[in-house]
């Protein structure tokens, strides 16, 4: 169903490029038998689209024997008459909070096998919740962009989502506006848009790093008000043969990384854990403290979670460069800002160029009067191709969890809880 495709999901799955009409759903035919399953008879069914989404955690491999399988009425679905009563007799709803621009075609292709319903409000979705409005969605479609509709999916919305809720399909690829163990003590997986921002945020992140070290801001406007280059205009600081630090080598920071690369920069990383010499191409993995004192410039694209709120704050400042430039793609609370604006100030910090901040949509003031700053209003992914791809994402996660009871691209803390590991990359 992709029309462009993604440079390499992290867990690719060549079935999700079909289109929803044309795949070929093979029901339940599957081998095995799951537990909690293994006193139920079997039988293989004809090949049929017809909704599997459960409202149990195991992946279901066979067909139940007797249950209804009428898929223009589909009374019952999966497992769903033994895991949960409740809901078994009424046809599964995705729900979709917030819009969808790119990609209207393929949402409407599910509605051959799910009710598809629109959240709004947070004070109206927890009053459709209660009264039972949304007793039968099984999925659920969210953004980043929809959670001044909602609020953030924290531990006080969480617990309220309807029971038979089993996927939360995110667009975006943070996701720190959803509290992923309040969701997975709930039972609910989570699946966000990795891989598809990378390429559009790496740019942006490269377009601030040379915005900052040309200190671009004052000739870039002063030339629009009939100032040619502005008062005093400064020299600027090659990225040739600079040491570029990056604090998150994940899929962005890796391919910030690669743009570095040729711009002929030196390449160094701190990571939660060290990368294959693969993933690495070259770069030299740091410790945390190194990487604050030996980079020139500092790219801060690491995801946000309760180890990284203000991994950059007075004291990291003080270990740096003196002239150290920062660029910020990923989320502005990973920044202490208001000493970020004082290191700015005192001249610590050479320029920024941050496209993320503290409180969006707010800048700090001392950011805003400062000229040494490039600001954008987080961009990061406003490209045409991208906001597709990520919405396809969504789309591909949707339909792998309605027909396999599966997610794509799951959260990387849900993974490793399934696989009963901690590490992470
Ligand atoms: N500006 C934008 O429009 C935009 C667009 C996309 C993503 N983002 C942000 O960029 C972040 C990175 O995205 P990604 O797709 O590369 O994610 P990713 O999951 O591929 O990479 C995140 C990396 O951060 C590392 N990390 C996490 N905690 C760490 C810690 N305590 N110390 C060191 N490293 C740590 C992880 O190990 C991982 O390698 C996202 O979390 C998102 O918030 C912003």
């Amino acid at each position: 169903m992709r029309g462009a495709s993604l440079s390499t999901p992290s867990k690719p799955d060549k079935n999700m490029h079909r289109s929803i009409s044309n795949r070929p759903v093979t029901g339940f035919d599957h081998t095995n038998v799951t537990k909690g399953h293994e006193n139920v008879e079997f039988r293989n069914l004809p090949a049929k689209k017809l909704p599997i989404a459960c409202s149990c955690t195991e992946s279901h491999e066979k067909p139940i024997s007797g249950v209804e399988r009428d898929p223009a009425k589909v009374s019952s679905w999966g497992c769903v008459p033994l895991c949960s009563p409740v809901i078994s007799m009424q046809k599964p709803a995705i729900l979709l909070i917030g819009g969808i621009d790119h990609v209207q075609k393929e949402w409407k292709e599910f509605e051959k096998f799910a009710e598809l319903k629109v959240g709004t409000s947070r004070a109206d979705f927890l009053g459709a919740i209660e009264k039972g409005d949304y007793s039968n969605v099984v999925a659920l479609y969210r953004s980043n962009a929809s959670t001044p509709l909602t609020g953030p999916f924290d531990v006080e919305l969480v617990p309220k989502l309807p029971q038979s809720l089993k996927f939360i399909c995110h667009n975006g690829a943070g996701y720190d506006n959803i509290d992923v163990e309040a969701c997975s003590s709930r039972g609910i997986q989570v699946s966000h848009t990795p891989v598809a921002v990378n390429s559009a945020t790496a740019d942006i992140a490269i377009f601030l790093m040379l915005g900052a070290l040309r200190r671009i801001h004052i000739p870039y406007t002063a030339i629009r008000d009939f100032k040619w280059r502005g008062p005093s205009p400064q020299l600027g600081h090659d990225p040739q043969n600079k040491i570029l630090g990056i604090l998150g080598m994940g899929g962005i920071g890796r391919d910030v990384a690669a743009r570095g690369r040729a711009f002929g920069m030196k390449i160094q990383y701190y990571n939660r854990t060290t990368l294959s010499p693969e993933l690495e191409q070259g770069a030299k993995y740091v410790d945390f403290k190194e990487l604050m004192k030996t980079s020139d410039v500092l790219s801060l694209n690491c995801s946000l979670t309760k180890a990284t709120v203000g991994i950059i704050g007075r004291k990291e400042f003080g270990l740096m460069k003196d002239g150290v430039i920062i660029i910020n793609t990923a989320r502005g609370k990973l920044i202490d800002e208001s000493a970020l604006v004082d290191a700015l100030e005192s001249g610590k910090v050479f320029s920024a160029g941050l496209d993320v901040y503290e409180e969006e949509p707010t800048v700090h003031p001392g950011l805003l009067k400062n000229s040494n700053v490039v600001l954008l209003p987080h961009v990061g992914t406003s490209t045409v191709e991208t906001q597709r791809n990520m919405e396809l994402l969504v789309l591909e996660n949707l339909e792998k969890a309605l027909t396999l009871g599966e997610l794509i691209t799951q959260v990387p803390e849900q993974v490793n809880l399934a696989q009963g590991s901690t590490s992470k990359l």
